[in-house]
């Protein structure tokens, strides 16, 4: 297998002095290719800043990270955003639609950056389109949309550039369950066809049963690690143990407001 992303020995500062933070503490593993990974761990324990770091949206503060055998954390700016656009996809929260353009607009203004031919265009809205169920979306403004269409818009975005690793945020926090399971479905079937490795931050374990590792961080640093070995339900239930094992999770939260 071939190495997709290394960490090493990542340390993430906020703040200075009495108001430092340590979001990431000295912190290094690896994903292989095709991998799609879990990050999990309770508020605060810097799941997000680890994905910012790693897609290249934040600098550490101290140590290397190196994606598809390039390290990033010193490439130039400009560099970065070719890299950036030839190399990753993003699905995140806040879900970056620009509001003066269609859906469909602004699903090829990102294949226009590749400077795809006009047929392969075509072909790949078709596809993502039929895959995503956007059809009856394509002439819509973002305004139009339910934050569950949002979502599913900006997961095609994220893929249709069919990067090699695609970082995502919560990708099913706005969607109801069905919408949420076939979004879920769909990112493990691009991570089995198409080899595209992916890298999800959740908090939620029967969405992190659709991985085949989960790293579990708290204060920064790595806590375990739960890799899939059985059926999906038998790592929903490790994955529930180790959520439990770890505290701080919403149910330590309730039973300390008790
Ligand atoms: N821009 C920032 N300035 C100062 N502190 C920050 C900043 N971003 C994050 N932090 C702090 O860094 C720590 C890690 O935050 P991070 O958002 O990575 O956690 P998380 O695990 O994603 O949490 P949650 O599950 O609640 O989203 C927290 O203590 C947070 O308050």
């Amino acid at each position: 297998m071939m190495r997709m992303a290394e960490v090493k020995q990542v340390s993430k500062n906020f703040g200075a002095r009495q108001n430092l933070v340590r979001a990431l503490n000295n912190i290094s593993f690896k994903i292989e290719r095709g991998e799609f990974v879990g990050v999990m761990g309770p508020s605060g324990a810097g799941k997000t800043t680890l994905l910012n770091v790693m897609s290249t949206i934040d600098q550490p503060t101290m140590g290397r990270i190196y994606l598809a055998g390039q390290e990033i954390t010193t490439l130039p700016e400009r560099d970065l955003a070719e890299f950036r656009r030839n190399n990753i996809g993003f699905i995140f929260q806040d879900f970056n639609l620009l509001p003066a353009l269609s859906v469909r607009e602004n699903l090829v203004m990102i294949l226009s950056m590749l400077r795809l031919p006009a047929d392969q265009v075509e072909q790949r809205l078709a596809y993502f389109s039929e895959r995503l169920n956007l059809a009856e979306l394509m002439s819509r403004y973002p305004n139009e949309l339910s934050m569950g269409q949002k979502q599913r818009v900006a997961a095609a975005r994220a893929l249709m550039t069919r990067p090699q690793i695609v970082f995502a945020d919560e990708p099913t926090g706005s969607l109801d369950s069905k919408s949420a399971t076939e979004l879920l479905q769909y990112l493990a079937t691009i991570n089995l066809e198409d080899e595209t490795t992916i890298m999800m931050v959740t908090h939620d374990a029967f969405t992190a049963s659709y991985c085949n590792r989960i790293i579990f961080i708290k204060d920064g640093a790595l806590y375990a690690e739960v890799v899939r070995s059985g059926s999906r339900r038998q790592f929903f239930h490790q994955i529930i143990d180790m959520q439990a094992a770890i505290g701080g999770g919403n149910l330590s939260d309730f039973k300390n407001r008790l």
